[in-house]
């Protein structure tokens, strides 16, 4: 029973085969594994009983190869008939207790190590999606898209493996590979040494080999990844690329990739076709070299049959051992690479947090909304966003916000619900400013509805009830269906229970606002922020948006960012911006009057309606 066989059973099928999971760059060095002791601390008990069973196994395995050399020489002695048949007895339940010893040892061992694996992986994905989730869209926008989510199952993934299994295999065979050099020096240490020296000579062909295919591999599956990511957008906008006829040109980029995967792919396996010619040469040969040296020792009488025997078993244990520390050194630096990118996530500090103590709040909140000379520019705008804004929209007041693509318009929502905040001036609700309330309870005062309705694959209920805060019945949330005109057609479609498809895509644009809508209704705030679509809607389907956001805006502080002139006219005040200021405001009446921005625009959508 040698390591490898052991491992192979036990251990190795624990490791991360995926191919986005081998993927995933290495470290230069270990240190990054540092940043995994916070884990291990917290389960220190599971690694201690680990570590035991990990010692104690490995000197049982250990123990093979002795017993089965004094096993042969007592074989040898003197004694004949039934005393050399009790002495080999003997020695044969010495072995069969060591082996069955080191197999419940090994299986204890193998039980908590993985536990111990599985455990801190689950942690650590728990730690960095509650991460993620509180850093704001700032960071978000930082990193690749793709890329955190990568690190919550890649990257943890690798690390998974490696604290279950990489590391109990690479400190077990480090173990067992020191201790069968030790007991090869002796037991005869003249050949020991002679084997010893031989063994990284051996290893040398392994080694550059198997840099000639990791060079390979890694080429090749970076293209395999980019043209993965090139299919995934393409199957995802499979409409789009059928409308436009884009499958021919699709299919041949990918088949380009395909064929330069293939290509490296022969590469790597005619490189390990030469590995698999030196290894059994290198094998097979060591052996016979053994053999032909021991068996001159033997009968020169430096060396006994059994401890012949010893010599090969633990040669063999220190050949495989050196073999696979190679093998699993990859996958320690790789996991070194997985923490360092995780451990960059968790070091992350929200830029939007509670202040040490939180201002209360009016309850009831009136919804008085005031912007206080708000200046503010994205960290990659040349220009800022918004500058000196000012606006005090009083309680239960009708808003409209309107201004060319690019005016600052959503940015104004961004700022009020805090997911930036301004670097200079303030925005207060009840005249409490924001900065000085717990961002979390300051979000809880809007309902916001998008101008994508961003829905989740799911339920009608799913999606509706995610505007609130605490559980909610089906009740409220059909009140609020039937307030945004969406319950009529979603009645049909089986009530809250419908399945309104991937990201509601089994819906049409106006139905997915009227669910937006419901949503945000259905969280009661005091002030609704509402980015209207700009998609344009069927009469019906407008009528029906334009109902809901009228019963919507009842009784609470509203704010639109609206470019229908149904919208803008109910408003009880038209704010128009441009370049991140406001130029007018005023009704809709006396902005036409004014003849300025506001008069172009409203004329070009006139001139769009009647040209319907
Ligand atoms: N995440 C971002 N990072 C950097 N710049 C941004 C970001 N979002 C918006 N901007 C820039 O800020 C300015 C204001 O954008 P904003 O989205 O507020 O305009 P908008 O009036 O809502 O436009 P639209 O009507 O087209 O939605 C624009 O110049 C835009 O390019």
């Amino acid at each position: 029973m040698s390591e490898t066989s052991d491992s192979v059973t036990e251990d190795r099928r624990e490791t991360a085969s995926d191919d986005a999971i081998k993927n995933r760059p290495k470290a230069r060095s270990i240190k990054p594994l540092a940043l995994l002791w916070p884990y291990v601390k917290r389960h220190i008990g599971l690694v201690l009983i680990a570590l035991v069973f990990l010692v104690v196994a490995t000197m049982a395995s250990l123990a093979i190869p002795f017993l089965f050399g004094e096993a042969v020489d007592a074989g040898q002695g003197g004694a004949s008939g039934a005393e050399l048949l009790a002495t080999i007895d003997r020695y044969f339940l010495y072995v069969l207790a060591a082996a069955v010893a080191m197999g419940v040892l090994s299986a204890l061992r193998f039980y908590f190590v993985s536990r111990f694996g599985e455990r801190v992986a689950a942690d650590l994905r728990t730690d960095l999606y509650a991460k993620l989730l509180s850093l704001s869209p700032r960071f978000h926008s930082s990193i690749r898209s793709g890329e955190a989510v990568s690190r919550l199952t890649a990257d943890v993934s690798l690390i998974e493996t490696f604290l279950g299994s990489s590391a109990s295999l690479a400190s077990r065979t480090l173990l067992s590979t020191t201790g069968a050099i030790i007991m090869m020096l002796v037991t005869n240490w003249q050949l020991g040494g002679t084997l010893l020296l031989m063994i990284p000579l051996a290893m040398l062909p392994v080694l550059v080999i198997g840099r000639i295919i990791r060079g390979a591999s890694s080429k090749a599956q970076s293209r395999l990844a980019e043209a993965g990511a090139d299919a995934s957008e393409a199957l995802d906008a499979i409409e789009l690329v059928q409308a436009y006829g884009q499958e021919e040109r699709r299919r041949l980029s990918f088949t380009a990739a395909a064929e330069a995967v293939f290509k490296a792919g022969l590469k790597r396996i005619t490189a390990r076709a030469f590995m698999i010619l030196a290894v059994s040469i290198m094998l097979l040969g060591g052996m016979v070299g053994i053999l032909w040296l021991g068996a001159r020792a033997v009968a020169n009488e430096t060396m006994t049959p059994g401890e012949l025997t010893q010599m090969i078993l633990y040669a063999f244990y220190a050949g495989s051992g050196f073999g696979m520390l190679a093998e699993v050194w990859g996958e320690v630096m790789r996991a070194a690479g997985a923490s360092d990118r995780a451990s960059e996530i968790l070091k992350e500090t929200p830029d939007i947090r509670a202040p040490e103590q939180s201002a209360p709040l009016a309850s009831p909140s009136t919804g008085h909304l005031v912007f206080d000379q708000v200046g503010f520019a994205y960290d990659t705008g040349d220009l800022p966003a918004l500058k000196d804004f000012s606006l005090d929209i009083e309680p239960g007041e009708f808003v409209a916000l309107v201004g060319p693509s690019g005016a600052g318009k959503s940015t104004v929502f961004r700022l009020a619900l805090r997911l930036f905040d301004p670097q200079s001036g303030r925005i207060l609700v009840d005249g409490v400013a924001a900065a000085s309330i717990d961002p979390a309870l300051w979000r809880s005062l809007f309902a916001y509805a998008p101008q994508e309705s961003a829905l989740f694959t799911g339920t009608a209920r799913e999606n509706i009830a995610f505007g609130s805060v605490g559980p909610v019945s089906d009740e409220k949330l059909v009140k609020a269906a039937k307030m945004a005109e969406a319950w009529s057609f979603l009645e049909e479609k089986g009530g809250l229970d419908a399945h309104i498809g991937q990201k509601g895509r089994s819906l049409s644009g106006g139905q997915r606002q009227r669910i937006a809508l419901a949503r945000a209704l259905v969280r009661e705030a005091p002030i609704l922020l509402l980015d209207e679509a700009t998609s344009a809607l069927d009469s019906e389907s407008e009528r029906l948006v334009q109902k809901a956001i009228s019963t919507a805006a009842e009784g609470r502080t509203t704010l639109v960012i609206a470019h229908r002139l149904s919208t803008i006219r109910r408003a009880d005040r038209i704010v128009v911006m441009d370049k991140g200021a406001i130029v007018e405001q005023g009704t809709h009446d006396a902005l036409v009057a004014q003849g300025g921005l506001y008069a172009r625009l409203a004329e070009m959508q006139f001139a769009a309606q009647a040209a319907e």
